[in-house]
Order: structure tokens, then sequence, then C-alpha cells
């Protein structure tokens, strides 16, 4: 369900007060998206998710060029290239939340899926997280790797940087990444702590489409 203008720009300064809010972003990182029959709405480039407005919202088209609006993300071609990949979705939220950030700092990691699925809801809201190698922040040369992994599943750490999680709606996208932000809290915690995981099976029975 394509969501309009209006209602995508409303929804995305919602979830931007929200996330800000709460500690999930910080300064001036993070950027939300929204599918519209327009375009692709977008937080502008070095905005606080926390005083941003809907007036100030960048629009750009599925292959990322600009359309309208104040200067976009310089992570607008991510966006892009997920939302290319996963049709079914439309949002896209993108956070430096500490415990995510943390985690993708963190040596010895599973490229293939860096956190374990320590609870049901982990499992339930984002299943496996691929780890993308570090690039700049903005740098395009990681837009076909996003792209493909985004075909393979809706969730995605940067290396030393930060989550980059998709929905079929804004509030789910941005439910899951705050759903990974617990779970790679609930990680750093247990270190050192025998841990027991979802088993295999366990977890594939919760898994995301
Ligand atoms: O998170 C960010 C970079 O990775 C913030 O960049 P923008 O201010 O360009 O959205
Ligand atoms: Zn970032």
């Amino acid at each position: 369900m394509t969501t309009d203008t209006a209602t995508a720009a409303d929804q995305i300064v919602a979830a931007a007060r929200s996330l800000f809010s709460r500690g999930l972003t910080h300064g001036s990182t993070g950027n939300l998206s929204v599918r519209t029959a327009d375009g692709i709405l977008i937080t502008p480039t070095g905005s606080s998710l926390g005083t941003v407005t809907a007036a100030d919202l960048s629009l750009i088209d599925v292959s990322g060029a600009y359309l309208d609006g104040p200067k976009p993300s310089k992570e607008a071609f991510l966006h892009a290239a997920v939302l290319r990949a996963r049709p079914g979705d439309h949002a896209v939220a993108h956070t430096h939340s500490t415990h995510a950030a943390a985690v993708s700092c963190m040596d010895g990691l599973d490229p293939d899926d860096a956190l374990p699925p320590l609870t049901a809801y982990y499992a339930m809201r984002i299943g496996r997280l691929p780890l993308l190698p570090y690039h700049a922040p903005g740098d395009a040369a990681l837009e076909a790797l996003a792209e493909a992994t985004a075909r393979e599943g809706h969730a995605m750490l940067l290396r030393n940087h930060g989550p980059v999680v998709s929905g079929r709606t804004l509030a789910a996208a941005v439910d899951a990444v705050e759903e990974l932000e617990e779970t790679a809290k609930l990680h750093l915690l247990l270190r050192g702590t025998a841990t027991r995981p979802l088993t295999a099976a366990q977890a594939a029975a919760l898994r995301p489409s």
C-alpha cells in the first residue's frame, strides 16, 4: 500500500521525534524514508531527527536521484537500493544507536549474521543480520552490495557504523530497528556469561519473510 506524501511526512516526523527523544539517534545521525506515490520521501542531510519538520523533507526517486526539496541524506542511495530490492517494503530506518553501533565495531563477527537470536522478538523482527564491510558514510560504492543484501532480508549492519532496516511501513521498520538495538544491548550485557540463544529451529520458526 503506497502512502500519500503528506501522510508519509507526518509519519517521518513522528518517528524521528520518537527515536531522537529516546536517545536512539543523536546529533545529526540517522535517516528515515518512506516510499510514496511521488517517489521516496527522506530526511535531509545534516538534520537532527529531534528537530526535522515535514517542510524540511527531501524527495528522491527509486534510482536515488534528487527530485525535490532540500539536499537529501547522504545515505539516500542506500534507502533507494533497499526499496528497489524489496517492493513489499515501503520504509527504511537507519540509526547509529549505541549498542548496535558498538556491535558493528566488534572484531570476530560472523559476516553472514552478526548477532545471535537471543530472544524470540529478535528472531521475529530481525531474523538474520548480515554485516556489510566498512565504507565511509555516503559512499555509493556500497549500493550494489546493499541492494543484493536487501533482496535476501530486510536488515543489515554497516561495519563501524550502524543498522539499516526496512519494513512494510515506517512503524514496522522502526519497531525492527529498536528490537535490533535492544538485542545488541543484551548481547553486550551477556558477554562473558554462558548464554543459550534460540536454537536454529526455534529461530527459523519465527523468522520474518
Ligand atoms: O547517518 C548519517 C550518515 O550515515 C547521517 O547522514 P545524513 O545527515 O546525510 O542523513
Ligand atoms: Zn549513518
